[in-house]
Parts: C-alpha cells; structure tokens; sequence
C-alpha cells in the first residue's frame, strides 16, 4: 500500500542568527528555512506530507560523532554574552553561534533521527528534513562551515546502532565537501559516503587536499569514499546526471545499501553565491528520482547548504515533489558534459577501479603527472571555449521549474477478460471506437488476417493509450497482447506519425526488432539480449548483448546505468515504449528496477508490453508504474569482462553521436 512522505520542519530552527559583522557568515540566515517551508505550503506539497514533529537530540546520540569535551563546550554557549560567543566562535572556522543555535542544533539531529525513525519503521516511505544549523562540516570536536552537530554523521550511526542497519549510503550533493563526512566514516566500510564538491584544484573552501579524487577511504574503509572535485564552477544539468549514472549509481547498486540519507544541499543549484554552478532547480528531481529505488524506496534527506532564496525553496519543492512520487518535468537542455568534469569522472573512477567490480574496466589514469597535465591541457582547451561567458557578476537568472501535474489517472491495463486488474491500476476498454482510417491503416499494415477482430481491437486500445497519454490524461499503462512484436510496430508507426513524439522504445529480451522503425531517428531502439545481432547498427538502434542474457543482473544493470539513461536523457522521448520479448528470462526485481527508472523520462509516459503469457508479471509491473519503489536487488556479482569490454566498445563508438556517454575527456592535442 502507498506509504506517504514525511516533512519535518520547526521554526524553532529559525530562531538564531549572526548577531555580529563576519562577511563569511551572512548568508546563512534564517529566511533559508522559511522561504524553503513556505514554498511547500504554497504548492501545497506539505499538506500532501506526514508532518512529523522534531525533538531534541539525547547527549548520547551526540557523542554517537562528537566528543565529550566538544558537547561540554557547546553546551555553555546559551548562557554567554556576545563578547564570549564571539571569542568562542573564534576557534572554528566559517561558523557563528548565537545562545539559541545549541537549543536549534539538537533539534536539527533530532529532526534527521525522527526522519530515521519514520522511514525505517515504515511509517512513512521517505521524507524530507527541513533543518538549520546544517552539519557535514562540523567535526568530532569542532564546529564548521555553518555546522554544530553533524546530522546526518549522527543519523548513519543511529540506524545502524538502533536498527541494525549493515549498509548505509550518504549521497551529499551540496557544493561543498562534507568532510566531517569523510571524517568521520573513512575507514568503516559499512557507510559508503559520496560527495561532489567545487574543489578548483584545492583553490576553494575549505581547501583540503583530503577533498580530493584519491582521497577513498583508509585501511577498510578503502573504496567507501568517493570525492567527485567540481575544478570548475558553471557546472550544468549534464555534468550532474553523467556522475550520477557512470559513476555514484552503478557503485551504490553494488554495495546495496539498506538505508540512503542524501545530505542535501541545495548550493549546488543555480545563483547560489557560494557554488556558482548552473544546474537548474528540476535537475534535483531527477537526482532524487535515481536514488529512489535503492534499499526499497527508504531515502532520507536533510537539507544542508542552499543561500540563494529563490532556487533553493524551488529545488527543496523538486526534492519533495519527487519523493511523493509525482512524474518527473522534462528534463533541461542536457548538452554533454564539460572537459573539467569528464575529467574528474575520469580521475575518480580510476582511482576506485580497485574497489568497485562496476569499475574494473575504467581505463587506467596514467599514473604519472601526465594526469595533473592532462587536466590542464584540458581546461586550457575549455578556455577557449567558455561554457558561456562566465556572468559571474550578474544575477543568474533562469525559467521557473515546469507544473508537474499528476494526471487524473495514474496507470492503465488492457488484459485479457480473464486476467484480474492489479489494484491502483484502471483496467482499460477502449470506449470510443477509433476513427474508420486508422482503422483500415492498422488492417492493411499490421493485422495478418484482416478480420482478426481481437487484434485490431488490442491495437487500437493501444493506440488510444497512447492517445491519453499525449493528453496527459494517464500517466502509464501496460498491456498483455499475443505478439509484442507487432504490437510494438504499431504503437511506434502511430506515436511517430500521428502523434509527432519521439520514442524511446526498450527491447528487453532476444528477438528481431525491425530496426527500419529506427531508421528516421523517430524512435530510438534499445534491445538487450544473449544474442549478438551483427544488425547494422544506425544511430537509433542500439543492440547490447549480455554473454549469460538478461539474467545477468550485474551486466543489465550496468547496461541500464552506463547506456541506457544516458541515451534515454539525451533523446528526451516523450513516450517510453518497454518492451518484453518473449522468454526475456529477466529477473522481475531486475524488470521492476528497469520499470521504475525508466519513468525518469517523458514524464512518467512509460507504456509496457508483454506477451499475454505473462500474467505473473502484471502485479510487480503495475506496482512499479503506480510508483511504488523496486525491491531491492541483491548484491551484485562483477559483471562479465567480455560483456563490459563490449559495452565499453558500444559506449566508444557511440559517444561521438551521444555526449552523455562520455566519460573521460575527448583526447586533448
Ligand atoms: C552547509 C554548507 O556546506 O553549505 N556550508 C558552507 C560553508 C561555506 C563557508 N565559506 C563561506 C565563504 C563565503 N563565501
Ligand atoms: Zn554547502
């Protein structure tokens, strides 16, 4: 049953701020947190969210990161007077306090453990922690950056301690690097902590050499920290998505996570002050979404970072919208990413070739200086031709975030009478007669026998689905039919035709696709297999072939990560045509994580068709378009080595046609 989203917001947390002059500090104020919670309400997203109270946190839960003589400390400064918080604050870095920031700072820990709580009892199925003072800065024995107590540090050893949680993966995607992060779980492997981070080779704050891409973790901890180093600002929606999908997202797949806590920060966004980066508000819905699958839909975030008061409350209203399972708005003009981050892609994924079985076919980063060069050369390169000029100066400005509106109906499924309708879905019947031309096309191009009267009326519901979709009036739907093949034919010739969309069309299983539906580049066709078909090979008909076939979990999810999203972000469909052959052989945890990613495109217009035997696979199907999140898979075995030298050979050829494939910076000179 669909478990809800949970808001935790107390403007109590509001309730501090710099009382002195220090330019460092001042963007860190209260209006952070009520323009964010505002905009909730304003969109009424917080009333679609289970409001759970905050609460203060225990001095045990936290000493679970801080010392004694830290906590001791802090808990003195309610009763000081200005000139001794100013003294005290003298002793840390980029951080101020004030006699109300220690009360606000255990609510804020308290807050990240009540998320904790809801969603690892199943309260709730994620949600989201509205909190300040922020805390991956601030250290075992140190404030830092705006940071007191470090929430979410505290939080991964809470679940782990209270609820015996084995794995845990924190996904920190604010602009700055959370080393107390890093600190405070480097050397134990059972926190995979990542982090993107404008780094601008150790130029910018807080300038840590440990901030960098070979900074991965100490003794056992090696390969559970990933530092991905932003050398440049102007960051865009295609620099985040490539890192996301050739990099934190295959190696989270693997290490199976039992719980995911994203410290999210939203200077990562648009016209933040301190992150200068160009990734617009929406990008933040589609990171949320891609996270969304892993450990059984249980995500928790809290917010960090985020200064500019207009993207930041837009971006916190993606985050949330997207964990309540709305479709996800188009995403913005993905051009590829830039020659700084294929660089530092590059750099990390060598570095953790060691560690991660997904990785083992990372091309090796030479090892002597040539790298550092090799960087240089590069963003030389880049100077020439400027991202865009760099504006720094003037206000960033960009387009409201799109309305994303739920359509009336959620999913739809054309069955056979016989096979009941899974619950949430509508079972479809094609009410209004098609007109008497489509009719006739469907006869003379599709129907083997003219008066089958089954298949014309299975073809024209499919054509009336999509007809729904276009108009936004379902969201998905899926469809037994007696042959996949033709019904797939039919449903791409009309999407093209009648309807102009592009589609986007997964084959998932062995058998001929008629590849001329790809010639014109109106859809774009995906098929995974056993089966290598020597296929001439257009731009739009991509064939990946798993030596073991789709029962190869750790090869198919590779494929999905490294080439299809991409693709599929770069083509932007406004149709998603899933496709499953017959005896695909397909695990169905493996299809309902394909099913549920898949809707990160055309705005959840995902259309699944399957051979009418397969009536065993209507419920998990239905489930995952209805938005419940895919079961986790198992841990992943390493993928074959000849299926992922093919898939790198595929990548490589393909690239030139496809940027969001690259993953290492196009030879420099
Ligand atoms: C939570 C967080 O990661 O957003 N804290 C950022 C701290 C930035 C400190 N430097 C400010 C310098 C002024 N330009
Ligand atoms: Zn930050």
């Amino acid at each position: 049953m669909k478990m809800g989203t949970a808001l935790i917001y107390d403007e109590e947390m509001t309730k501090y701020k710099l009382l002195w002059v220090d330019p460092a500090c001042k963007i860190e104020v209260p209006e952070r947190l009520t323009v964010s919670h505002d905009a909730l309400v304003r969109n009424s997203l917080a009333d679609r969210c289970v409001a759970i109270p905050v609460r203060e946190a225990t001095d045990a839960e936290i000493l679970l990161a801080h010392s004694e003589e830290y906590l001791e400390a802090v808990k003195k400064t309610p009763y000081m007077t200005l000139e001794d918080l100013k003294e005290f604050t003298l002793q840390y870095g980029d951080v101020y306090f004030h006699p109300n920031i220690y009360h606000c700072a255990k609510l804020a820990v308290g807050a990240a453990l009540q998320l904790v709580d809801s969603v690892v009892t199943g309260k709730v199925r994620n949600g989201m922690a509205l909190v300040r003072p922020p805390g991956h800065h601030s250290m075992r024995s140190a404030a830092n950056g705006f940071c007191v107590f470090n929430n979410v540090a505290i939080a991964a050893r809470y679940a782990k301690q209270k609820y015996g949680l084995e794995r845990v993966l924190i996904v920190d995607w604010d602009v700055h690097h959370g080393q107390g992060v890093q600190y405070c779980f480097e050397d134990d492997p059972s926190v995979l902590y990542f982090s993107w981070h404008r780094y601008e080779h150790q130029k910018f704050w807080p300038q840590l050499r440990e901030s960098d891409y070979d900074s991965v973790g100490k003794e056992k901890g090696a390969g559970f920290n990933i530092n991905v180093p932003w050398n440049k600002v102007g960051m865009e929606n295609s620099d985040y998505l490539s890192v996301f999908c050739h990099l934190l997202l295959p190696v989270a797949y693997e290490f199976c996570p039992d719980l995911v806590l994203v410290c999210a920060g939203f200077d990562s966004a648009i016209g933040d002050p301190e992150g200068e980066m160009c990734a617009t508000p929406d990008i933040f819905a589609h990171l949320t979404h891609l996270l969304m699958n892993l450990a059984g839909g249980k995500l928790c975030a809290v917010l960090e970072g985020g200064y500019n008061l207009t993207s930041l409350p837009q971006a916190v209203c993606q985050t949330v919208q997207t964990l309540l399972g709305d479709p996800l708005p188009q995403p913005a003009n993905l051009s590829g990413p830039c020659t700084s981050a294929l660089e530092s892609l590059h750099c990390v994924r060598s570095a953790h070739r060691p560690y991660w079985s997904c990785l083992k076919h990372a091309a090796d980063l030479p090892t002597s200086d040539i790298s550092t060069k090799r960087i240089k050369l590069a963003e030389e390169e880049e100077e020439k031709t400027p991202k865009e000029e760099e504006k720094s100066t003037e206000e960033k400005v960009w387009p409201e975030p799109p309305k994303r509106v739920a359509p009336p109906v959620r999913s739809v499924a054309l069955l056979p009478k016989d096979v009941t309708c899974p619950e949430g879905c509508k079972r479809f019947s094609s009410s209004e007669a098609l007109d008497p031309l489509t009719v006739s096309k469907l006869r003379e191009n599709f129907l083997k026998d003219a008066d089958d009267g089954d298949a014309l009326t299975t073809l024209s519901s499919l054509i009336s689905i999509t007809e729904e979709m276009k108009k936004n009036e379902i969201c998905s739907g899926l469809a037994l039919v007696r042959d996949v093949t033709m019904a797939m034919m039919c449903v791409v010739q009309h999407a093209a035709a009648a309807l102009s969309n592009r589609v986007l069309v997964v084959c998932v299983g062995n058998g001929k696709v008629p590849s001329h539906i790809a010639e014109e580049g109106k859809a774009l066709v995906v098929q995974i297999g056993s089966e290598s078909t020597e296929e001439q090979k257009c731009k739009y008909y991509i064939p990946v072939c798993l030596k073991k076939g789709c029962s190869d979990m750790s090869g198919f999810i590779q494929a999905v990560f490294g080439l299809f999203l991409p693709l599929g972000y770069e083509y932007d469909p406004s149709l998603v045509l899933l496709v499953r052959m017959p005896d695909s052989r397909i695990h169905d945890r493996m299809w309902q994580q394909l099913t549920a990613l898949l809707q990160s495109f055309a705005q959840g217009h995902t259309l699944v068709l399957m051979q009418e035997d397969e009536k065993a696979c209507v419920g998990p199907t239905a489930s995952s378009l209805l938005g419940d999140p895919a079961p986790p898979l198992e841990r992943l075995q390493a993928p074959l080595p000849q299926d992922m030298e093919a898939m790198e050979r595929l990548r490589h050829r393909l690239q030139a046609d496809w940027k969001l494939l690259q993953i290492t910076a196009p030879e420099s000179g």
